[in-house]
């Protein structure tokens, strides 16, 4: 058996064509959504990624801003430039591309940020609405993980959903998500202090691996027929490495590899966050 690919770069080319017609409608009214981004320092993987959202912004017509500043920058240079983004009309909403170089806070940072402005998810404010199930930004990478299911009729409803890691941009909220109502999967969160990983793998409908432990899930710990979503990331000699083997192919019903899989979909609910803020309107 060979699992079919969940081809998150093929949805992320969908949803863009998607969201270029809406954004081409919020245009023709003059109210054209705008995305800023702030990176701090030089790391070579953030800017990719960084340049990889600007260039998805270009594909559908929304406004993008970059806010780059140097490696020293302090936390009080960081905080002026969220203080100005919070009061640029121009920019619907923004990321602080993460992590922040040592030294800075970012959890300082991220609630500083105007929640309706916080495009990714991430400001405690916007954690709690989740947790209240309250309408808000939804967290970019849990979000792309259940949209990349929907599109390929994976049920979640009444599955068993086993996630591996805790991490507050990836696990955490992704149990929060899936647990929805309107999601309404069985979901056990595994993390270091987990007695028997294999086992809780073993046991679910869906996997999602998000560790950054390259490899660590084999096709051993996989029960035949499961759907497998890779979301962990390390920067190999020989380009990205994810979390799960690539002998899992031959027991899942579905993969999500790395690269191509949850990546771009990650991309794909940023710009969908930013679009759905400024069809609502702002004020
Ligand atoms: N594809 C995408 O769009 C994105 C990918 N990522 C990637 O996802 C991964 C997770 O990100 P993030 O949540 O920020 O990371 P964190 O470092 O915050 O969290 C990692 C989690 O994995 C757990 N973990 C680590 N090793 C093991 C193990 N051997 N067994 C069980 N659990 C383990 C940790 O447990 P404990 O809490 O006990 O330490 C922790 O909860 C990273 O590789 C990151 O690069 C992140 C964001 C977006
Ligand atoms: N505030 C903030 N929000 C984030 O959403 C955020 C962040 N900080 N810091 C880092 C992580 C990581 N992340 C990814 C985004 C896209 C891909 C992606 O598009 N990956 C492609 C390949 C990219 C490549 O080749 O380098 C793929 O998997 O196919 C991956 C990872 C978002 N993150
Ligand atoms: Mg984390």
């Amino acid at each position: 058996m060979t699992a079919t690919k969940l081809d998150g770069k093929a949805t992320l080319a969908s949803i863009l064509d998607e969201l270029s017609g809406r954004v081409a409608a919020l245009t023709a009214a003059g109210r054209t959504p705008g995305l800023a981004t702030v990176l701090v320092g030089d790391d070579p993987g953030s800017q990719s990624y960084v340049r990889a959202k600007h260039n998805d912004c270009a594909k559908v017509g929304i406004t993008s801003i970059r806010r780059d500043l140097p490696a020293d920058a302090t936390q009080a240079d960081v905080e002026k430039v969220i203080d100005e983004l919070n009061a640029d009309p121009a920019c619907t909403g923004y990321i602080v591309q993460l992590p922040l170089p040592k030294g800075l806070d970012s959890g300082a940072a991220l609630e500083r940020m105007d929640p309706d402005k916080d495009a990714d998810g991430l400001h405690p404010t916007n954690l709690g609405r989740l947790v209240l199930q309250e309408p808000g930004p939804l967290p970019c990478t849990p979000r792309g993980v259940v949209e990349l299911l929907r599109r390929y009729d994976v049920p979640l409803n009444g599955a068993k959903v086993t996630v591996l890691g805790r991490g507050v941009t990836v696990g955490r909220p992704l149990g929060l998500l899936l647990t929805l109502r309107s999601v309404n999967a069985t979901v056990t969160l595994c993390h270091t202090g987990t007695k028997d990983v294999a086992a809780e793998l073993r046991a679910a409908d869906v996997i999602v691996a998000a560790a950054g432990v390259p490899g660590l899930v084999t096709a051993d710990m996989v029960k035949p027929g499961a759907a497998v979503l890779d979301v962990g990331i390390t920067r190999g000699e020989d380009g990205l490495v994810g979390d799960v083997a690539p002998e899992v192919a031959e027991v899942a019903s579905y993969l999500a590899p790395v690269p191509g899989g949850v990546g771009p979909m990650t991309r794909g609910m940023l710009l969908t966050n930013v679009v759905e803020r400024a069809e609502r309107g702002t004020e």
